[in-house]
């Protein structure tokens, strides 16, 4: 029986494997594209943030010189719309009645609110409390001077950011590019989920799985493909994938010791590693490159892949996307477990409200139910056999 990887050794690996991914190429993306996207470069405001001097509240514009000593009394000139075009300038002794956002006149200095205001004689205004210079007038650069950096380089793009950006007029921005990744099912008895299920078939979970997890790792994934147990289809699907321009290559199931094997078939032969890593589930790993592309390849039971990708890819992928890591604790067991010399095991659990690990469905590593009622991993050490509950354990957050 040959040798069992350490699971750090493997993941240390895979991590040098995926390094060179790290380097990103830029693209320009629409602001509506952008969310979770990564700057490429410092973006620049073309223009002032506010563009003009402009009314913070309903009111009236004024000098503050004429409303110093309240109440007051001002004829009013007119009416300033948060509209397009320029006011008129106001006269001195005078005051305009301006809307939130409109542009304050030249000549006016201050805007009085119209709960500090009523209805003065014949077509005038009585101020009732005096307004210093600059009260409710936002400046043009107040909040940012033109030409100057609205959003830095390597930040992770989120709706407030965006915000900034169209403020600030712009419609696209530098970003880096994501990992492009491809996704590939193996197994005869694979069908697509939805289609009718015949004896001895089921559906590909591990497809929906990984597409979803490339995803939440801030990935793209560019080639799909559900091939069954035949070499040349899946040799096939690989140069789709390489030709899609994928940068990974992530295969699941067909790389432990059955007669169909049709991964490690197909990769051992050009010097990939397929072999065995000491945790559980997720025993049976494969690695390598081909074309050029690196090759990884899951167990084909689902809770081994969806791990898999957890473990050993979702980190460097999630760094390179500026995401940060999964969550990690130590927790007290809310109940005894048991495990198996030499690997580490990997059980599902959930946090409980009292803030204990309690395993969820035990260690097999179909039960893709349990997996979706779990929201952890409960991370029991190689040379443990056996913990009691109340025992502390590292978990990371699924
Ligand atoms: N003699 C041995 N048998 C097995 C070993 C071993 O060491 N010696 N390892 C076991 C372990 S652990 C695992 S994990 C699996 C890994 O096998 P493969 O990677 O070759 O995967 P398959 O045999 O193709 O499938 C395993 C299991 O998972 C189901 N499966 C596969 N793909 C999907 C999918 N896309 N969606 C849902 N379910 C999938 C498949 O039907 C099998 O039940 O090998 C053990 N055997
Ligand atoms: O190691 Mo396998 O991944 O348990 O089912």
């Amino acid at each position: 029986m040959a040798e069992r990887i350490p699971v750090d050794e493997h993941a240390r690996f895979v991590r040098s494997l995926l390094a060179p991914l790290g380097a990103r190429p830029t693209e320009r993306v629409r602001l509506d594209d952008a969310l979770g996207r990564i700057t490429a470069s410092p973006v620049e405001s073309p223009i002032a943030l506010p563009p003009f001097r402009n009314a913070q509240m309903d009111g009236f514009a004024v000098r503050g010189a004429d409303v110093a000593e309240a109440p007051v009394e001002l004829p009013v000139a007119g009416e300033i719309a948060a509209a397009p075009g320029a006011p008129a300038d106001l006269a001195p002794g005078t005051a305009v009645r301006i809307m939130t956002g409109a542009p304050v006149p030249a000549g006016a200095d201050a805007v009085v609110p119209v709960e500090d205001t009523e209805p003065g004689d014949a077509g005038s205004v009585r101020i009732l409390r005096g307004r210093a210079v600059g009260e409710y007038v936002r400046e043009p650069g107040s909040d940012l001077a033109a030409g100057s950096d609205v959003l830095p380089p390597g930040l992770r793009l989120a709706p407030r950011h965006l915000a900034a950006a169209a403020a600030s007029g712009l419609t696209a921005l530098l970003v880096r590019e994501r990992v492009r990744v491809a996704v590939i099912s193996t197994g005869s008895e694979l069908v697509a989920p939805g289609e009718p299920i015949g004896p001895g078939e089921i559906p590909d979970a591990n497809g929906t799985a990984l597409v979803a997890a490339v995803r939440a790792a801030g990935a793209v994934v560019v080639h799909t493909a559900r091939v069954r147990d035949d070499v040349a289809t899946l040799h096939a699907e690989l140069d789709a994938a390489v030709d899609a321009g994928a940068e990974l290559v992530l295969t699941s199931g067909g790389i432990s010791q059955g007669a169909y094997e049709v991964v490690r078939e197909l990769i051992e032969p050009l010097g990939a590693w397929v072999g065995s890593v000491a945790m559980q589930p997720g025993g049976p790993q494969a690695t390598g490159v081909y074309r050029g592309v690196p090759l990884i390849g899951f167990p084909g039971n689902p809770v081994s892949a969806q791990l898999s990708f957890a473990l050993f890819v979702a980190p460097s992928l999630r760094a390179i996307a500026g995401l940060p890591p999964a969550g990690t604790d130590r927790l007290a067991l809310a109940e005894p477990v048991a495990s198996v010399a030499g690997r580490r095991q990997y059980l599902r659990g959930r946090r409980t409200p009292d803030g204990r690990a309690e395993p969820v469905g035990g260690p097999g590593s179909h039960l893709v139910a349990a997996l979706a009622a779990s929201d952890l991993l409960i991370v029991v050490p190689e040379e443990v056999t056996r913990l009691d509950a109340g025992a502390l354990v590292d978990t990371v957050d699924l």
